[in-house]
């Protein structure tokens, strides 16, 4: 069932690589923190989203298909949210337009991670499924939260319920703040009903205009953090392998989740690993909503916005993994083009090879990604097969097919006039004007013709026809 090659993942909570093992090797679990479904998501967005998939395509090769959860939730109630449906629509009452937000900008991040050559997690729940008990008995805010006052680690005041920081001893393990910290920054004046005032919301009152859950405190709602320990709880158990997400969320976000999950059900951990991607940068600033640097998906799916034409999702794909996925990354046209070319030699070199369904990757590119998901390394490991394919190999070719269908791209997406690229009509006359030359021992001709394409950045590569012995060219764009 396991394909034998160990992994080896960076965890956030320790500082250190570490070989994984999983809790069950028959069920290994991940949660990665998914969109607040509000606005359209920009490409910063997409970066863990492509990160952990590669990462789900590599435990499914590992442990099986059938033996990897993944789950990733959608955040449907925010005060962002909120804002935007009031902004939008406003003659409708709040909660329909809630709905109307929601469900538009869920499709479409649905539709854009699609374009991006990513597999659908196993499960994908809505935060507002998981507010009150649940028919199915499955783990929700309100009990967690009653369970938190319960063990005393959480108490309600001003109509807030919050999680009571000191009530843990070693709270501030992720991110490696310590309490103190914490205190020096918050201002007291304004939360004067907290005992501390590093304390955290769990639950918070709504207006009559606000979405509200009636509950044991009143209508209101949940806090943002609360959500992930249900909803992980829910699928994935009290403890479980792998939790991901941007750096951003160390803290509060993960910090404040671990805090919730361990105190409510008694554990020293939430889960194993901690694995966080770096910041997709624009001009060395993090591209994010609020300082209004983005460029969303579909912009780069659909528009010219960078670059004067569109990208298909396999470009953005490779683009966002050529670096590595904890480094951070300056997004750029010069980027996207390299990352097209690259990708157009592979899929030229692959093409022809039939694919079947267990067709398996290379082994070696399988082991740069278990290091810590070295794609780069794995990278150069493609580069080679596509050299040996370019030399008519036709085992290589097949190889290469079955790893970049692997990896989640198209075997022929910018390959086709559809895609906006097709063979230029002049080469493959160039090429066949040459072939004559060389069969009637005009070298002077046929290397006129070399030289021509060559600066054009085209380079040929002869080879003998293994069945007919014809002579035969190729090419590639030059790198
Ligand atoms: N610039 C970025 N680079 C990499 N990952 C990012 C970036 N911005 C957000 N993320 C990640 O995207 C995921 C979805 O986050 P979320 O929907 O909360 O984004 P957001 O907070 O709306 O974005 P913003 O920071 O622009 O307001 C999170 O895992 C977050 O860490
Ligand atoms: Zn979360």
């Amino acid at each position: 069932m396991t394909s034998g090659t160990p992994l080896n993942l960076y965890n956030t909570l320790t500082r250190t690589k570490e070989p994984f093992v999983p809790l069950d090797a028959e069920n290994v679990r991940m949660y990665v923190c998914g969109p607040t479904v509000y606005d359209f998501a920009h490409i910063g967005n997409a970066r863990p989203v492509i990160v952990f998939d590669l990462l789900f395509r590599l435990l499914r090769h590992t442990y099986g298909a059938n033996h990897v959860t993944y789950v990733r939730n959608i955040t449907d109630v925010d005060d962002k949210i909120n804002a935007r449906a009031a902004r939008d629509f406003p003659a409708l009452p709040l909660n329909e337009a809630i709905r109307r937000v929601t469900e538009k900008t869920g499709q479409q991040y649905a539709a854009d991670v699609k374009a991006l050559g990513t597999l659908e997690p196993t499960y994908q729940p809505r935060a507002t499924d998981f507010v009150l008990p649940r028919p199915d008995g499955k783990p929700d805010m309100v009990s967690l939260i009653e369970r938190l006052i319960a063990n005393g680690h959480a108490y309600a005041a001003n109509g807030e319920v919050l999680f009571d920081v000191k009530s843990m001893p070693d709270y501030g393990q992720l991110s490696g703040r310590n309490l103190e910290d914490n205190l020096a920054g918050a201002r007291i004046a304004v939360d004067a009903h907290k005992k501390n005032p590093a304390d955290f919301v769990l639950w918070k009152q709504s207006s009559a205009e606000e979405p509200g859950w009636e509950s044991p405190w009143g209508r209101g709602r949940p806090g943002w953090h609360i959500e992930c320990s249900a909803m992980s709880a829910a699928y994935l158990g009290e403890v479980f392998d792998i939790h991901g997400g941007g750096l951003d969320l160390i803290f509060p976000h993960h910090e404040n989740e671990i805090a919730q999950s361990r105190c409510a059900h008694g554990t020293h951990e939430m889960a194993r690993v901690w694995m966080h991607n770096g910041f997709l940068q624009v001009e060395g600033q993090k591209m994010s909503k609020s300082l209004g640097n983005f460029v969303t998906i579909n912009d780069l799916l659909e528009t010219g916005t960078m670059g004067g034409h569109a990208w298909h999702g396999d470009v953005l794909r490779l683009a966002m993994l050529m670096t590595h996925y904890r480094e951070p990354i300056d997004f750029s046209v010069k980027r996207l083009e390299e990352a097209e070319t690259k990708l157009r030699d592979w899929q030229r070199a692959a093409r022809g090879a039939e694919l079947a369904n267990d067709d398996a990757p290379d082994a070696s590119v399988i082991a740069e990604l278990a290091d810590d998901l070295n794609f780069h390394r794995a990278s150069v490991v493609l580069d080679a097969i596509a050299k040996k394919a370019n030399r008519d190999d036709a085992r290589a070719s097949h190889c290469l097919a079955a790893t970049l269908s692997f990896l989640g791209f198209s075997l022929d997406s910018l390959l086709t006039s559809d895609d906006g690229w097709e063979e230029p009509p002049h080469i493959a006359t160039a090429i066949e004007n040459r072939l004559a030359a060389l069969n009637a021992r005009d070298f002077a001709k046929a290397d006129t013709i070399r030289n021509e394409l060559s600066e054009q950045g085209i380079s040929l590569m002869d080879y003998k026809d293994p069945e007919t012995g014809e002579r035969k060219t190729k090419w590639e764009s030059k790198r």
